[in-house]
């Protein structure tokens, strides 16, 4: 699992740890003595010394024990953590799109404590009851071999039961854990959307739905605690049963003479130190079991292959495929100062495989240039500036910058060139500074205040006691849909990328603010490869290529005045939003 290994202190608690079994396995032997010697008059002083600093340093070596043990639960989780979150930031997209965000939170805070609860709580014991188990029986061996194999009659019984509860408690912990990070998964779902659940009504439905899961946890939880029920009392009644043959053999046999009261005090003791490590590995077992469902979670969370693994696999799959331009040779990214043309190859997609959503298609983007994109709603747009952004895979054909595809090109290489203003602009909680220079560390003043007067924000900003300070809420709650906007529009001017991808940059502005940040994007298109997706036509009329899409296929290609002689539906939908009948 990556960095996650064990810390060198893990060592120091093994040792603690069974220091302490050791210790403990002294003091019967101690006691026998001190027994026998009141049994004749003749208690040593030297005897309950020993006794007593055999105690004290039990004691101490305990308390050790239990903070190095913590320390390596502590350690190996933040190891686990560390993996699970770099992990979590370098998945791909469709990953994101099957799973639920919040059953993905849940793997790593629920599962990740029910590890480390695992360790802290019974690793070292389990070792600990181990020797304790071993130490006590040779011990008790040679003290009496026949009370030894009366006490041992024991072990085959508790198992006989431990063992097939183990299997169930893992069954169901796994389902514990299951759903946990469903009604979690809901919890999440519900939180982020609390305005469309009012907005909608939706409380009852959610309420049940949230209930129905609490109900499911509860009977779960009930399922082990019937487990338990079994388990601790059979334990128990194991125990005491042991304690009255044992007492009853064994004050047959003292009275016979034929065992001394101070061993007979021992072989109880040491039934206790052996019965002990035995109801704890009961606990142990199911643990494990529990700890086990977790980690395979986390494993396979770890398993899944990363955005860089899945384009390794991608095109060794396509070694063949040189023609398609995703040769492994061509790596490295050659072209990084120089503009180049954005080119579609024949690219088809579809999310799922037998949904294509665009089909084989082949245009250019020229560098410098502004290339609109224009068809109905849900043709496909969006998914081609997804594809750009490399978020999702061609299932056929590739893009290519220049003559290079971008595939071959280092993915943060790649990204770093791009900035996305997309519809809903989102946004981090924290300040518009914040925002601004999201993934970009430290940007200079003078930058962000031109930026930010570019993107017709000054007004706003200076409006407010705290500047760029002002906190912008969870998903930038608090800014209006049209200063969200302009601050996405900021952003990326800041980032001051070689390719903007602008989907409906402009939606949300009032004409007035419009007209300033249209102004703004034409000094920032200069000099940059512009892609745009704009239902409202007239923002485009000024592109020097317009592509329609429908269905997924481009049906016209041109410039606004080409289009308008040549392409019914663009024409069409110009004198539609002339006329402002259209709906978008
Ligand atoms: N993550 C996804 N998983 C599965 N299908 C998706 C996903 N995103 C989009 N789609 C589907 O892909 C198709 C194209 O969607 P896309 O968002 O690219 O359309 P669009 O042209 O941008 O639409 P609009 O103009 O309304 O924004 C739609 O049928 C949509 O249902």
């Amino acid at each position: 699992m990556g960095s996650t290994s064990l810390p060198p202190s893990f060592a120091a608690a093994i040792i603690l740890g069974l220091g302490e079994t050791i210790l403990s396995l002294l003091i019967p032997l101690l006691t026998m003595d001190m027994v026998e010697q009141i049994a004749v008059s003749d208690l040593k002083a030297a005897t309950i010394g020993l006794l007593a600093s055999v105690f004290a340093l039990q004691t101490a070596f305990s308390g050790f024990s239990v903070y190095t043990m913590s320390y390596v639960g502590q350690y190996v989780i933040q190891g686990l953590r560390d993996d699970i979150w770099r992990q979590v930031l370098k998945l791909p997209i469709p990953f994101f799109d099957r799973n639920h965000s919040g059953e993905t939170m849940s793997r790593v805070t629920n599962d990740t404590n029910v590890i480390k609860d695992f360790i802290i709580g019974h690793v070292i014991s389990f070792l600990g009851g181990i020797v304790s188990i071993i130490g006590g029986v040779s011990i008790l061996i040679w003290i009496d071999w026949r009370m030894t194999l009366l006490m041992l009659l024991a072990v085959p019984a508790a198992l006989l039961v431990l063992w097939p509860l183990g299997s169930r408690m893992f069954r169901v912990s796994k389902s514990v854990q299951d759903e946990t990070a469903a009604f979690q998964g809901d919890l999440g779902r519900v939180l982020t959307e609390i305005r469309l659940v009012k907005s909608s009504l939706a409380e009852p439905t959610e309420e049940e739905q949230g209930l129905r899961r609490i109900r499911s946890l509860f009977r779960f939880g009930l399922q082990e605690a019937r487990i338990m029920s079994i388990v601790t009392p059979f334990m128990m009644t194991i125990m005491l049963l042991l304690l009255v043959v044992l007492m009853g053999y064994g004050g047959v046999r003292v009275a016979q003479g034929s065992l001394a009261t101070g061993e007979l005090v021992a072989i109880l003791l040491y039934m206790f130190q052996i019965i002990m490590p035995f109801t704890q590995m009961a606990s142990f077992f199911t643990q494990f079991q529990k700890a086990l469902g977790a980690s395979q979670r986390i494993i396979e969370l770890l398993e899944e292959r990363t955005e860089e693994e899945v384009l390794q696999a991608n095109r060794s799959t396509n070694h063949s495929g040189t023609d398609r331009g995703l040769s492994t040779a061509a790596t490295n990214f050659s072209c990084s100062s120089d503009k180049q043309p954005i080119v579609f190859e024949q690219l088809s997609f579809g999310y799922v495989p037998d949904r294509p959503v665009l089909h084989a298609l082949s245009f250019a983007a020229e560098p410098d240039q502004m290339t609109a994109f224009v068809g109905p709603s849900g043709t496909g747009k969006t998914t081609l500036f997804s594809l750009i952004e490399r978020f999702y895979l061609p299932t056929a054909g590739y893009i290519s910058y220049g003559t290079q595809p971008i595939h071959t090109i280092p993915l943060s290489e790649w990204r770093s060139k791009i900035a996305y203003v997309s519809q809903d602009s989102p946004m981090m909680a924290g300040t518009i500074r914040h925002n601004l220079t999201y993934g970009l560390g430290q940007v200079e003043e003078s930058k962000l205040l031109l930026a930010v007067k570019q993107a017709n924000l000054s007004h706003f900003i200076d409006s407010l006691p705290e500047g760029l300070e002002t906190d912008v809420g969870e998903r930038g709650i608090k800014l209006s849909g049209g200063q969200r906007q302009r601050l996405a529009i900021a952003r990326a001017i800041v980032r001051d990328p070689d390719i903007l991808l602008l989907d409906e940059a402009t939606a949300h502005l009032d004409s007035e603010s419009e007209k300033l940040v249209q102004e703004a994007l034409q000094q920032l298109m200069q000099g940059r490869t512009t892609l745009v997706i704009a239902h409202r036509l007239s923002t485009i009329r000024t592109a020097d290529k317009i592509i329609i899409l429908e269905e997924g296929t481009i049906t016209g290609e041109g410039t606004h005045s080409e289009l308008m002689q040549s392409h019914e539906l663009y024409s069409t939908l110009v004198q539609q939003q002339f006329l402002g009948i259209s709906e978008s």
